[in-house]
């Protein structure tokens, strides 16, 4: 199998971490490298970038027309609408949900002085740190993992702000501190890696057997979520599921750009029906201010 995939260090791990798991159960598979416009345009704002799916996009026409077999992704990078011909067929388990803050000296986010600056792009993670800890200031950062955690040694950042996931896939085992999912909460589907084929195809049901299916349930309530209020990788949303038992703990919430007002939702759903109920928290969410604080992140990262 030709695995699609991002050169990213991070996404090569990702994607020999899949070959492994194939040719564990006997098939042959070899990542094949595409680049992305994601990866080229590197010094624009996430935001600001030819719109969601920057990473995603290009790898699904490969796919598509055939050149790769299946695609590996980071499943928050992958967008909500997709292209018909293609879906998911697996999710790997997630190993963590989690924000990590890394500082230079080993500091928690608390111990940075005033003014000490936080490197992120994510609007989502600015919102939280405003939120949260109001005596720092947050600064654009671009590039992958290892390019952010230079810039981090520099002295151009104080601190800077990552998946967990990220760091553990790449083996990097760095002191952090790592940020409450219940105050920091994640992006829809961090921490996830998807593959991505052709139904119908050998080769989408060959991938289907490394299908977690305790993942698949809370990413599809996460992802449900953030999609019906359509934030896009853009506005400062977070969504996190978590299976206990026959029930899903979901905490979904929308913030304003300065992380002074927020919409919030937790609440524990049943798995039997869990469909209707995401949908049902999320129009929990859009009724009691989500809506309007996406409508207005978007106005305001338009400008
Ligand atoms: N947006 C980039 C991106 N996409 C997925 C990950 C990390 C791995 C994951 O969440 O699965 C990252 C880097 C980061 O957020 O620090």
């Amino acid at each position: 199998m030709r695995v699609g995939t991002r050169g990213s260090r991070l996404a090569m791990a990702q994607a020999r971490k899949v070959c492994g798991l194939l040719s564990e159960r006997g098939v042959e598979a070899s990542p094949a490298i595409i680049k992305t416009s994601g990866d080229v345009h590197t010094s624009e704002p996430l935001h600001a970038m030819k719109g969601v799916g920057a990473f995603v996009r290009e790898i699904d026409d490969r796919l598509l027309a055939g050149e790769v077999d299946i695609a590996v992704h980071s499943l928050k990078d992958v967008p909500t609408k997709r292209p018909e011909g293609l879906a998911t067929a697996a999710v790997l388990k997630r190993e963590s949900a989690l924000d990590v803050a890394v500082t230079r000296e080993g500091k928690k986010l608390s111990e940075l002085e005033e003014g000490a600056v936080v490197g992120t792009s994510s609007t989502r993670r600015a919102a939280l740190i405003k939120k949260h800890y109001p005596h720092l200031r947050t600064n654009n950062i671009r590039g992958n993992v290892d390019t952010r955690l230079r810039k981090l040694g520099e002295g151009e950042y104080d601190a800077i702000l990552l998946a967990e996931a990220g760091l553990i896939r790449l083996g990097m085992d760095i002191i952090k501190e790592r940020l409450d999912p219940y105050d920091f909460v994640p992006s829809a589907n961090q921490g996830v890696i998807a593959i991505v084929a052709r139904p119908g195809t050998p080769e989408f049901d060959a991938v289907s057997a490394l299908n977690d299916h305790d993942t698949w349930l809370e990413t599809g309530v996460e992802r449900a979520i953030a999609s019906a209020l359509d934030g896009g990788c853009v506005a400062p949303m977070g969504a996190y599921a978590r299976l206990e038992g026959d029930g899903l703990d979901v905490v979904c919430e929308v913030l304003s750009l300065d992380g002074r007002r927020q919409a919030r939702v937790r609440e524990t759903i049943p798995v039997k029906d869990h469909e209707r109920h995401a949908l049902r928290l999320a129009e929990k969410l859009a009724a009691c201010g989500g809506r309007d604080l996406v409508e207005e992140a978007k106005r305001e990262l338009r400008r």
